[in-house]
């Protein structure tokens, strides 16, 4: 088990970020936790659900616990009512942010697991440009590309593009970026999940992967091309496949991921098969870094009604994957 503490950052305050954190502490007794938070948001919401919260208060500079949550008070930046997203918050939204990933770049965490935020109130408050953790962590840590992946059960998905406007997609699709996709994935899945060769699936951008160029030219220009050089590295690709037929057992049991063109491609498969109990990843980083499947559900914040298995399995990954990675190179 990782020594260092695992940071958990609250996410949108008005959403069901504060609940699931006022119920982390109980539930993962044993791994050493600091939330980021505003203390009366989350007094507030562990009162509001019921729950007993007295978490004793943590600063960078005090001794870090070894084992059991400590709080580290992040304001909001406005009165936070639960289930009402307001901009106002945005900017100490992203402050927590800041202080979970620069604690992870110096060593102070192991790891950071977060809580998810409405992009758009990030983006109407603070940062017109932000479009998600994972883009704002890739640009905090100064690298110039990462990878998204999700994981339910055995079924891994990731992506080759993120948070892009869907008419964007194909431009992105380059050599140079799926190049650098492929071997991020490929290194991540062998440092971080022991697979010492690992093999992806890679689907086709266009139906039926572009039926030989009549229904599009994306894999004969670009994918095809990328997949055969990489091939020729050792890298064990299989594909483009159409990906209407992709997700199918068959196919999935010879693969360890799949690697989706873009977010609706892949992502309603992963979460059709594990919504509530899968894992995002940012692959790439010089941390770790997991997140919930979900949104900020303002319809639930406050009710007791949301679900926290998301972010317990997030919680649980981070801190396996610490275990593991501690002392590589880069996790
Ligand atoms: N990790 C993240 O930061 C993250 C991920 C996805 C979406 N978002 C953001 O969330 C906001 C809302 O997005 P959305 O409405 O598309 O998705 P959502 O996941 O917030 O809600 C979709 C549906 O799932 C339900 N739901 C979500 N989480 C649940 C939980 N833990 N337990 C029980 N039910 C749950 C909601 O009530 C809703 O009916 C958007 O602004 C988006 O940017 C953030
Ligand atoms: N694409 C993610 C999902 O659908 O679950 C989500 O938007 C969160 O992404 P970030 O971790 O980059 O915020």
């Amino acid at each position: 088990m990782t020594r260092r503490p695992i940071a958990i950052t609250a996410g949108d305050p008005a959403g069901i970020g504060p609940d699931l954190l006022a119920a982390l502490p109980a539930a993962l007794p044993d791994l050493p936790l600091v939330l980021l938070a505003d203390r009366d948001v989350l007094a507030a919401r562990a009162a509001a659900l019921g729950l007993e919260l007295p978490l004793p208060e943590w600063a960078p500079g005090r001794p870090a616990p070894e084992h059991g949550a400590v709080l580290w008070h992040c304001p909001a930046g406005a009165t936070v009512t639960a289930g009402q997203p307001d901009p106002a918050t945005g900017a100490g939204t992203l402050a927590i942010l800041e202080r979970a990933a620069d604690g992870c770049l110096d060593g102070t965490f192991a790891a950071m697991v977060t809580a998810p935020v409405a992009k758009n109130i990030i983006c109407d408050g603070a940062d017109p440009a932000f479009t998600g953790h994972t883009e704002f962590l890739a640009e905090r840590a100064g690298v110039d590309q990462v990878v998204m992946m999700l994981t339910a059960g055995d079924l891994r998905v990731a992506l080759a593009t993120t948070h892009l406007p869907l008419a964007r997609v194909p431009a992105a699709i380059t050599d140079a970026a799926l190049t650098r996709t492929l071997t991020i994935l490929h290194d991540d899945l062998r440092r971080k999940f022991a697979l010492p060769r690992p093999r992806i699936l890679v689907l086709g951008l266009n139906p039926h992967a572009g039926e030989g160029g009549h229904l599009g030219r994306e894999e004969l220009d670009v994918i095809i091309p990328t997949l055969a050089r990489l091939r020729d590295q050792g890298l064990q690709l299989t594909g483009p496949v159409p990906a209407d037929t992709a997700f199918q057992p068959d196919l999935l049991t010879q693969h360890d991921a799949v690697l989706a063109m873009y977010h609706d491609q892949g992502l309603p498969v992963l979460k059709y098969a594990g919504f509530g109990e899968a894992v995002n990843l940012t692959l790439g980083l010089p941390f770790i870094r997991t997140s919930v499947d979900h949104g900020t559900a303002f319809d639930l914040a406050g009710t007791g009604r949301a679900r926290a298995g998301s972010l317990l399995a997030a919680t649980r990954l981070a801190a396996d994957l610490a275990a593991r990675t501690e002392g590589q190179e880069s996790p």
